[in-house]
This record gives structure tokens, C-alpha cells and sequence, in this order.
């Protein structure tokens, strides 16, 4: 199967997770895993797949695993095939109809107001980061067109992890994420942390700019390295062997410039798998802040909507315990006629309310795009 049959294939409820490695396909549900209980998961998703060469368990956990039920499924069919660039570039782009309604949620004067309530609490309760999203409610005249969003996606992110998968209740979660928190395969583990960001521009000399303007930010780079440095915490006692480069590189997405770093291990007992190791990570400071219960608590107090699958991971893991898994951000939940898109971002004590707003619409983009939007 090429990208564009894989593509041709997905309807809502399908799984479909591209990467620059391979892109995986998953339809119908042989198997239900659901639960608030992420280790129980760990333990229960190998154990079903035990037996069963080359199936997998594809889905998602939600940004709070205590409240939210993560859901896996094994899929009936799954098919591994090829990645799907180049050839997707090259595919035509799908139209979208327009939404009838789009509604800030907070409104953006609301969410700016947030980040400045954010920075206050940073320096009143001793925290070094929360990461603050907002979001965008659209409403269509009839169902919203995954497969043409998905398509689109598909055919604008070359890199990084273009995803589609079902959620309780018949809705949809679709995105394009640049982040890896986790992947496992054998006892290599790799880990991809995002934080500091600048927006893209259609003019080369102020793209140049911006990036050589975030490479300098020392705001940034605080941001980047309180993620770093919690990411290396976790998988150190899991590990052997840690590599983690001195400083981050500028990376970029089609919207985005980003401050990221691979980290990259050799785990010291195989038997740990990667779904273990995504839930020992998960939530990262690029989602939600540090220390974590703080941020989590701020994160509540400050938001107008619970987060539902935004921030959490999404991916897919086989019978021995190897699988990827990505940050669930620059997506969507899409519910019959009605899609909410996030954005977020990280707010440390040198932050600006007005640039945080700015940095939420431009990551907005990724989203926006694939349906033809320029808001
Ligand atoms: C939380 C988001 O982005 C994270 C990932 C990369 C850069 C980020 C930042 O610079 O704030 C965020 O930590 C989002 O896109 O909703």
C-alpha cells in the first residue's frame, strides 16, 4: 500500500499514523482497552497481543490520564506501509467547505489576561513553567470532512507524526505533531522534546530572522531546558546509557520554528515497553509545566475547557513492548458537526501575554491550512 491508498482507505474511526519511517493503518477493533489506569494498560495491552505476531495496539491517552479514560484498540486489519512522503506532496489538496461558526474559547483577550495571571502565580507558588492553551470551536453545516482534513495534513507535514484516531463516544482526534515522546525499539529508546517557538513566514529573510531570533532567546531556551531536564530525570533510572546533546537545535514544521533535542538511550531491562515509558513521561513539561502537580493545578484554575486528548500521546505498541508515541499537539477533536482545535504554550517567569497569544494563533496554522482557513 502507497500513501495515497492508505489515505484512500481511511474513514472516521480508523487509526492512521504517518511518520518519516513508515506509515501504520488500522481499521475495525478486535480489542477494547479503556481505563484511567495507565500501567494497568501497560500491562494489559502486551499481554493481549501476546501471541498474535505482528498485531498492534494503536490509540491515545488523554492530557489528564486520573480523569479521562486513555483508549487503545487492537485493531481487526492493520498494514504497515511505506512512508508517506515524498509521493503525498505531490497529491492534489482536498477542499474543505468552510465551518458556519468559529468561537475563541477563551477569547483572546481572555487567554492573554490567563498568561498574565499565569506569570504572577509562577513567581507567587515558586514554579519555573506552565504551559497555557486556548482554543478555537468551529461548527459545520453538516459532518465535519476528516478524511479531506487528514488528506490535507497528510500532504502539508513532511515530518514529524500526521495522525488520525477514534475517541470514545464516535469522535475523531487528527493532527500533525512535530514531538516524539517516546519510541522504543528493542532497548534503544528515543525521546524528541519540543519547547521555544517562533512562527514561520512566508518571507525568507523574516523566517531567517525569526529563527535566528529564537536560536538567541533566553527565554526559550529556560523554556526548553526545564522540559530537557525533566525528560532526562525519567528515562536516566530506565536507562544504561543517556545521550543528550548540550544544547538544542532549531527545528522546523511548515507553521513553526522550534527549540528541540533528541534524546537518545539504551534501556537497562527490555522488559519495560514503550507504552510503560510514555506513561512515566506523560506530562511532560512541553504540555503542562513544572513541577508537574503545580502546573496541573494552575493549568485548571486558569483554562475555561478540560483538554480532553489535546496534550496527551497518541501511538501505537506491538507485542514486544516496541511502539511510538507522540505528543498529541497541533490537533483537533472532532465530534459529527463540531471540531475543537488547541493550541498551547509554555509560560515561564520571562514571558509576554501579548507574544503568548501570537505564538497560540500561529500554531493554530497547522490546522487551519488543512482546511483552507485563514484565520
Ligand atoms: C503545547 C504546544 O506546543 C508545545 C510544543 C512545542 C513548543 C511549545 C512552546 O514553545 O510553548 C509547547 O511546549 C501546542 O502546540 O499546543
Amino acid at each position: 500500500m502507497d500513501a495515497r491508498e492508505t489515505l484512500e482507505e481511511y474513514t472516521p474511526g480508523d487509526f492512521y499514523f504517518a511518520t518519516s519511517r513508515h506509515t501504520i493503518f488500522g481499521s475495525g477493533s478486535r480489542l477494547t482497552f479503556t481505563g484511567t489506569d495507565v500501567p494497568a494498560l501497560g500491562d494489559a495491552v502486551p499481554a493481549a497481543l501476546a501471541g498474535t505476531p505482528g498485531s498492534l495496539a494503536v490509540g491515545v491517552l488523554p492530557f489528564d490520564t486520573t480523569a479521562t479514560p486513555g483508549h487503545l484498540v487492537v485493531p481487526e486489519a492493520v498494514q504497515v506501509a511505506a512512508p508517506a512522503h515524498p509521493a503525498a506532496a505531490d497529491l492534489p489538496r482536498m477542499t474543505v467547505d468552510g465551518p458556519d461558526v468559529v468561537r475563541a474559547v477563551p477569547e483572546p483577550v481572555d487567554h492573554a489576561e490567563a498568561v498574565a495571571r499565569a506569570v504572577r502565580a509562577l513567581s507567587d507558588r515558586g514554579m519555573r513553567k506552565v504551559v497555557l492553551a486556548r482554543a478555537l470551536d468551529l461548527e459545520f453545516s453538516g459532518e465535519v470532512p476528516v478524511k479531506a482534513v487528514l488528506h490535507n495534513l497528510v500532504k502539508d507535514n513532511p515530518h514529524g507524526y500526521t495522525f488520525a484516531a477514534a475517541l470514545p463516544g464516535g469522535r475523531s482526534l487528527i493532527g500533525a505533531t512535530p514531538e516524539l515522546l517516546l519510541s522504543r525499539s528493542g532497548r534503544r529508546v528515543v525521546s524528541h522534546p519540543h519547547a521555544g517557538s517562533a512562527p514561520r513566514s512566508a518571507d525568507p529573510v523574516t523566517d531567517r530572522e525569526n529563527a535566528e531570533r529564537l536560536a538567541a532567546s533566553r527565554k526559550d531556551h529556560v523554556e526548553h531546558a526545564v522540559l530537557t531536564e525533566a525528560i532526562v530525570e525519567t528515562l536516566r533510572p530506565f536507562c544504561r546509557d543517556l545521550h543528550v546533546p548540550r544544547t538544542p537545535s532549531l527545528v522546523s514544521t511548515p507553521t513553526m520554528w522550534h527549540l528541540s533535542t533528541m534524546v537518545t538511550g539504551e534501556l537497562t531491562d527490555p522488559d519495560v515497553t514503550a507504552l510503560h515509558l510514555a506513561g512515566a513521561l506523560h506530562p511532560t513539561p512541553a504540555i503542562c509545566g513544572s513541577p508537574t502537580e503545580d502546573a496541573r493545578q494552575l493549568v485548571g484554575e486558569l483554562e475555561p475547557f478540560d483538554r480532553g486528548y489535546y496534550a496527551g500521546t497518541v501511538g501505537w505498541m506491538d507485542a514486544n513492548g516496541d511502539g511510538e508515541w507522540a505528543v498529541s499537539i497541533r490537533c483537533a477533536e472532532v465530534s459529527a458537526s463540531r471540531l475543537r482545535l488547541y493550541a498551547g504554550g509554555g509560560i515561564v517567569p520571562a514571558s509576554d501575554p501579548k507574544a503568548e497569544l501570537d505564538e497560540t494563533s500561529a500554531k493554530f496554522q497547522t490546522l487551519l491550512r488543512a482546511m483552507g482557513l485563514e484565520l
